[in-house]
């Protein structure tokens, strides 16, 4: 135990809380993630704040929660484990597990993450020499069991090491290469969270690559081969290299998913017993953890969906049980399997030939919004820039005729006009109309009836 006086820990203050600290008993502790990025001076985009303590958990959240209008959860009843939601903050409060806090420490996952803080006394307890790893960027296991005990575990020390900038301790390395099969035993929800940093971000491409090689993602990629790894750092570099050539193309291919999708990195289900897995047992537990994801910085974006399209079978049905598998919302799952489906046509073109109109008409159809990442995904495995370009430059012009045609005439005008009945006609004789006006074939609407008249006298 040592005081925080040669540290700044102004990070750790109560100040910064949403609540006082008349609210906590005494003893309570900060642990965790938080107390980890204070003594790094690192600061997070938001504040995820993780306190245990002896007693009194539950109830504790329980009357900041009410006295402060903010939402609460129960994650935990048996383990008596309480989240208060707050529109800028989430804080969990935990029961301590074992009958000190350093039995708690002793059962959590890396050394980083096992030290205390405790805010009434201003003092740092740090029994596993957390602080020693801290200073070397380290993530060392606390104890190969703890690994064993909750496998998430192997796969956060790939997550964490990417988002601290870390080495992985050899040892702990070792171990996890040996308990890689252990991976396949947790929730598909919590699999996905930690993936989906992964994809999240460029620094973590090199540590998916590592998880890969470690057998940590075999379970759940199957077809996945280290080709499949390597375009997804090709993405990464695709993704700046259609930036530099289109910079209107970079809001969309960083557009957010978020809204798309319910998954969270927190609060999903799981049947572990581990210290600090967090295990929500209701729907609102899950929209607890959808909104911390969001605070978070939990970004998936069309990039993140063309690394997870990388991994996956390029045969659509196996794809779509690797996805389910994983619990990908719908609206995910039709986005990778959009960019498997259409992929190969790209492969296909010639440089010198391109896309016909009708080609790509039918492509800006068919991939609707998931354009940007088949992109991304297309250029990480070799189509050419140059065929890509053309598509882009369609598609970020919104009156484009063939990437976003505006209907010239409607279906009911030509069931008036051409004294037609409702049926399957209609529809096809609308999809050569487009057609006509992207091949500059026509442009008014007097146009389109006059091409329908002609093809119903066919
Ligand atoms: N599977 C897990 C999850 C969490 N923890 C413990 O619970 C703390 C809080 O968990 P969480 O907020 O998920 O992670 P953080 O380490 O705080 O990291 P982040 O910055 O992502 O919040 C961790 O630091 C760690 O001590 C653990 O031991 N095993
Ligand atoms: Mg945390």
């Amino acid at each position: 135990m040592y005081a925080t006086s040669s540290i700044s820990l102004s990070v750790l203050s109560p100040q910064t809380w949403p609540f006082g600290l008349q609210w906590l008993p005494q003893p309570a502790y900060l642990v965790g993630g938080v107390v980890r990025d204070a003594l790094l001076g690192r600061h997070a985009d938001y504040l995820d704040l993780d306190f245990v303590m002896p007693e009194k958990a539950v109830e504790t959240a329980q009357a900041i929660a009410h006295h402060h209008k903010a939402g609460f959860v129960l994650l935990d009843a048996e383990r008596q484990i309480a989240r208060v939601v707050f529109e800028q903050a989430t804080a969990d409060f935990a029961q301590q597990m074992g009958s000190s806090l350093e039995i708690d420490l002793q059962r959590r996952d890396f050394t980083v993450n096992a030290i205390a803080y405790n805010p009434h006394t201003e003092e740092l307890i740090d029994p596993l020499e957390g602080f020693v790893d801290l200073k070397q960027s380290s993530i060392r296991m606390v104890a190969s069991e703890n690994l064993r005990e909750d496998p998430l575990r192997l796969l956060r020390a790939y997550r964490q090491a990417a988002q601290l900038g870390f080495s992985l301790d050899a040892e702990t390395r070792a171990v996890i290469r040996q308990f890689s099969p252990y991976l396949s035993q947790v929730a598909a929800e919590r699999i996905q969270s930690e993936l989906n940093y992964l994809f999240g971000s460029v620094q973590g491409t090199p540590w998916l690559t590592a998880a890969w090689q470690d057998g940590l993602l075999q379970a759940w990629f199957p077809q996945a081969t280290a080709q499949s790894l390597a375009q997804i750092a090709a993405i990464d570099r695709s993704a700046i290299s259609l930036v530099a050539a289109c910079p209107s193309f970079k809001a969309e291919l960083y557009a957010s998913l978020r809204h798309t999708t319910k998954a969270s990195r927190k609060g999903t289900k799981n049947s572990s017993s581990a210290t600090g897995n967090k295990s929500a047992n209701s729907n609102s537990g899950v929209e607890a953890g959808a909104a911390k994801a969001k605070l978070a910085g939990d970004h998936r974006t069309w990039i993140t969906v063309a690394k997870l399209a990388s991994l996956l079978s390029p045969d659509l049905a196996q794809a779509e049980v690797e996805l389910l598998t994983l619990k990908y919302s719908r609206a995910e799952i039709q986005a990778a399997l959009t960019i498997i489906k259409f992929l190969p046509q790209l492969q296909a073109v010639s440089v010198t030939a391109g896309l016909s109109c009708r080609e790509q008409y039918f492509l800006f159809q068919s991939v609707g919004p998931v354009f940007p990442a088949l992109m991304v995904r297309a250029l990480a495995v070799g189509v050419p820039i140059s065929v890509l370009l053309g598509l882009i430059e369609r598609f970020l012009t919104p009156d484009d005729p063939v990437a976003h045609p505006m209907p010239l005439v409607s279906g009911q005008d030509l069931m008036t006009h051409l004294k037609l009945a409702a049926g399957p006609q209609i529809g096809q004789l609308l999809a050569e109309i487009q057609l006509a006006r992207a091949e500059g074939l026509i442009t008014t609407p007097a146009n389109a009836l006059e091409l329908a008249a002609k093809m119903t006298k066919l």
